[in-house]
C-alpha cells in the first residue's frame, strides 16, 4: 500500500505578458480550488520595469501614484497587471516577483510563459536554482531554430535546466481567456521512462510525498469552467502547431489588409495549415501526430482564432495598410508586447532554406520574403501556387 502524499506543489509562472497573466489568473485560481494539491501562493515572475499609472485609472491616488513605479509593486498593490493585462482583476493568491531565482527556487510547477526570444537569458538565469524534480509546461509559442535544427522551446527549456517540459497551446486570445469567454486548450504532457539522449541519467521523480503529476493532475491546474482542457501526449505537435500558425496568421492580416475578402483569407489559411502539419511530419516524424492539427485546439482552432482576432494578424494588416514595416506597427499599436510570428517566419526560412526546401513551403518562404521586402502581398498568389 502507497502513502498518501503529504506535501503540496507550488507553482511559478515564469512571465508576467499579456499570456503569463492570463495564465497566472488561472492557475492561481485552481490553486485555491484544489488545496489537496496546491499550496494556493502562486509566484508570477515579473521583468521588471518602471510604469506610470494613468490619471484614468480607477485606483489612481495623486498622494501615491504621480511618480513611475515598479510594475511588480503595482501588481501586487492593486491585483491588476496595469500595463500587459489591464481591467483584467488577478486573484490576490498571485504573488508578483520581479527576482527570477526567487520566483523559482522552491517551485515544483514552472510554468514558461514569455516571448520566444527572451527563453535563453531566462535559462541562463535560471540555471542551478530549479528544483532537480521540478516539472515544467511551456506556453511559449515558438520554434528555437539553430544552424544544426530545429527544437521545440519545450525541450530546449527541459534540456537546459535538466528537468521535463510539457507544452500548453491552444486557440487562446488571452484577453478573451482572461475575460472568462469560453475557449479550449491542449496541454502535452509525455515525461520519458528511464534514461534518455537528453536525460541520460533519467529524470529525478517526483517525490512520493508530492502529488503525482500526470495528466489528471495537469487538468486540475490548468482546466476552469470558461477554459476547457485537453491533455494529450504529443508535445510536438502542441507545440508546432502554436508556433507556426503565427506565420499564417501574418499572411492572412497582409490579405485582409488588402481588402481581399473571406475567400482569399480562407486560401491562405488552407495551405498553411498543410504546411504546418508538412513541417512536423518531416523534421519531427518519430514524436508528431498529424492528427494534432486538425483534431485538437492547438492546430486547426488556434489557427481560425489567430487570423482573426490575433497580435500577428493585427499588424500585418495594419502595416499593408498604412504602408508600414510590421516592426513599426508592432512598437506603435502593442505598448510592449511582442509579435512572435515576424521573428518565426524567418528563424523557419534559415532552417528550411539551408536545407533546400524552400519551395516545398511556398507559404512560409512568401512571408519571409514580404517582410524583407523581397517581395510584394499582392503577388501572395503567385508565390503560393507558383515557388
Ligand atoms: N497574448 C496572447 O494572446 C497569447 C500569447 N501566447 C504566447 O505566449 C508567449 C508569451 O506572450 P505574452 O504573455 O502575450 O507576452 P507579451 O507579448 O504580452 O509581453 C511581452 C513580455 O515580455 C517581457 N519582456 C520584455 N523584455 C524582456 C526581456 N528582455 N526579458 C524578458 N522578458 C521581457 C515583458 O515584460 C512582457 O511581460 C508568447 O510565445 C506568445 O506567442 C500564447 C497564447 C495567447
Ligand atoms: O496565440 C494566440 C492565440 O491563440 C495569440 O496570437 P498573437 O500572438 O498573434 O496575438
Amino acid at each position: 500500500m502507497t502513502n498518501a502524499p503529504t506535501k503540496k506543489h507550488r507553482v511559478t509562472v515564469v512571465g508576467s505578458g499579456n499570456w503569463g497573466s492570463a495564465i497566472s489568473k488561472i492557475v492561481a485560481e485552481n490553486t485555491k480550488a484544489h488545496p489537496e494539491l496546491f499550496h494556493p501562493e502562486v509566484k508570477m515572475w515579473v521583468y521588471e520595469e518602471e510604469y506610470q499609472l494613468s490619471p484614468n485609472h480607477p485606483a489612481y491616488d495623486p498622494a501615491k501614484h504621480s511618480q513611475p513605479e515598479k510594475l511588480s509593486t503595482i501588481i501586487n498593490t492593486l491585483h491588476e497587471n496595469v500595463k500587459y493585462l489591464p481591467s483584467i482583476p488577478l486573484p490576490e493568491n498571485v504573488i508578483a516577483t520581479p527576482n527570477i531565482r526567487t520566483a523559482a527556487e522552491d517551485a515544483t510547477i514552472l510554468i514558461f510563459n514569455v516571448p520566444h526570444q527572451f527563453v535563453f537569458n531566462i535559462c541562463n538565469q535560471l540555471d542551478g536554482s530549479c528544483l532537480p524534480y521540478a516539472r515544467a509546461v511551456s506556453c511559449i509559442k515558438g520554434v528555437d531554430v539553430t544552424p544544426d535544427g530545429v527544437s521545440l522551446f519545450s525541450d530546449t527549456i527541459g534540456k537546459r535546466l535538466g528537468i521535463y517540459c510539457g507544452a500548453l497551446s491552444g486557440a487562446n486570445i488571452a484577453n478573451e481567456v482572461a475575460a472568462e469567454k469560453f475557449s479550449e486548450t491542449t496541454v502535452a504532457y509525455n515525461p520519458p521512462i528511464g534514461p534518455t539522449k537528453d536525460y541520460p541519467n533519467g529524470l529525478v521523480e517526483v517525490p512520493a510525498d508530492l502529488p503525482a503529476v500526470d495528466h489528471a493532475f495537469l487538468k486540475s491546474l490548468f482546466h476552469r469552467p470558461y477554459f476547457h482542457v485537453r491533455v494529450v501526449s504529443d508535445v510536438a505537435g502542441v507545440s508546432l502547431g502554436g508556433a507556426l500558425k503565427n506565420i499564417v496568421a501574418i499572411a492572412a492580416g497582409f490579405v485582409d489588409g488588402l481588402g481581399w475578402g473571406n475567400n482569399a483569407k480562407a486560401a491562405v489559411m488552407r495551405v498553411g495549415l498543410l504546411e504546418m502539419r508538412k513541417f512536423g511530419k518531416m523534421f519531427f516524424a518519430d514524436s508528431c501526430k498529424s492528427a494534432t492539427f486538425t483534431e485538437e485546439s492547438c492546430g486547426v482552432a488556434d489557427l481560425i482564432t489567430s487570423c482573426n482576432g490575433g497580435r500577428n494578424h493585427k499588424c500585418a494588416k495594419l502595416s499593408v495598410q498604412k504602408g508600414k514595416p510590421i516592426e513599426e506597427i508592432e512598437a506603435e499599436e502593442l505598448n510592449g508586447q511582442k509579435l512572435q510570428g515576424t521573428s518565426t517566419a524567418s528563424e523557419v526560412n534559415e532552417y528550411l532554406k539551408r536545407r533546400g526546401l524552400e519551395a516545398e513551403f511556398p507559404l512560409f518562404t512568401a512571408v519571409h520574403l514580404i517582410l524583407k521586402g523581397e517581395a510584394k502581398v499582392e503577388n501572395l498568389p503567385d508565390l503560393i501556387e507558383t515557388l
